[in-house]
């Protein structure tokens, strides 16, 4: 289980002095402002944002990869404050680079990931048959990845990422440039771990996709300009709108209703960054 109570962070960004000279700019950039949500175990939670939104920012700050302003993370029964990083051995994590190392093989960058989380080599290699079943890598699995497609890079990262067998697992825009095969298997797969058969895990995944979240999401949280604006399923989502399509449903939610506080950016926008 994964609670999230309005987390925030701003990057500031230094430019070059004016005119080449004196003090250097700094550029304020507020990412996140106030995001909350609850993501149970056995259910599929979706942020769901345009670009720009905060969605990435959020879900490394949750995976420790960046250390928040202010708010709180608890992850089972770990609470996480402002300025500390969260246990990792509770989270799987497929981050948006899934950066695989190009001359191990698909087989020795899981086993890498094994060792980090201080597991022993039968258990690694036991645990590595499992997910090369359930993913169906086994004939890559002895492969350099360099030059593996995307679609199989997905799956040695998901597999990486959950070779501790976490509880709680993170995902960043998992099915990016994913075709529609690799796209249903991956939707497949995540149904199973959410199943009790899989270990009834608490799945968290960003994204910009409609379809995505309408097929696969017990709970949607619609981020904009960095904030929760609403939550809910995907038909109260709708009834909350008052829209039968759930893309007209979203557009009004997150662009339509609820100015930010602090965010001076016009509403019509795609991109949600604000630049304070
Ligand atoms: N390291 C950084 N330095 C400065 N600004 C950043 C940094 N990381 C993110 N931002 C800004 O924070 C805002 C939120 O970015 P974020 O990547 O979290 O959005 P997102 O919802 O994941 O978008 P997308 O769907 O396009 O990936 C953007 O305006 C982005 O430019």
């Amino acid at each position: 289980m994964i609670i999230v109570e309005d987390l925030h962070k701003e990057f500031v960004k230094l430019g070059k002095p004016k005119f080449g000279i004196g003090m250097r700019t700094a550029e304020k950039v507020k990412a996140v402002n106030g995001v909350s949500f609850t993501a149970q175990d056995g259910a599929i939670l979706g942020l769901l944002g345009a670009n720009g939104a905060g969605k990435t920012t959020s879900l490394r700050m949750v995976a420790s990869m960046l250390k928040m302003d202010s708010g709180s993370i608890q992850i089972d029964d770990a609470q996480v404050k402002e300025g500390q990083t969260a246990s990792q051995a509770r989270l799987g994590i497929l981050s948006d680079a899934r950066g695989l190392y190009p001359r191990l093989t698909a087989r020795e960058n899981i086993q890498y990931y094994g060792k980090l989380h201080g597991m022993d080599k039968t258990t690694i290699e036991k645990r590595i048959d499992q997910l090369a079943h359930w993913l169906e890598i086994k004939n890559l699995l002895d492969r350099r990845t360099e030059g593996f497609s995307q679609g199989e890079r997905m799956k040695i990262a998901l597999a990486r990422a959950l070779i501790h067998d976490p509880k709680n697992i993170i995902l960043d825009e998992p099915t990016n440039g994913l075709d529609v095969v690799a796209t249903r298997a991956l939707r497949e797969f995540l149904r199973w771990l959410r199943s009790p058969e899989g270990g009834g895990k608490c799945i968290v995944f960003s994204t910009h996709i409609m379809q995505e979240v309408e097929r696969l999401c017990d709970t949607v949280v619609i981020v904009a300009q960095g904030r929760t604006v609403t939550s809910g399923t995907v038909a109260e989502l709708m009834a909350q709108a008052q829209e039968a399509d759930f893309e007209d449903a979203f557009v009004k939610l997150a662009f339509l209703d609820k100015p930010a506080a602090s965010n001076t950016s016009h509403h019509s926008t795609l991109n949600q960054g604000s630049v304070a």
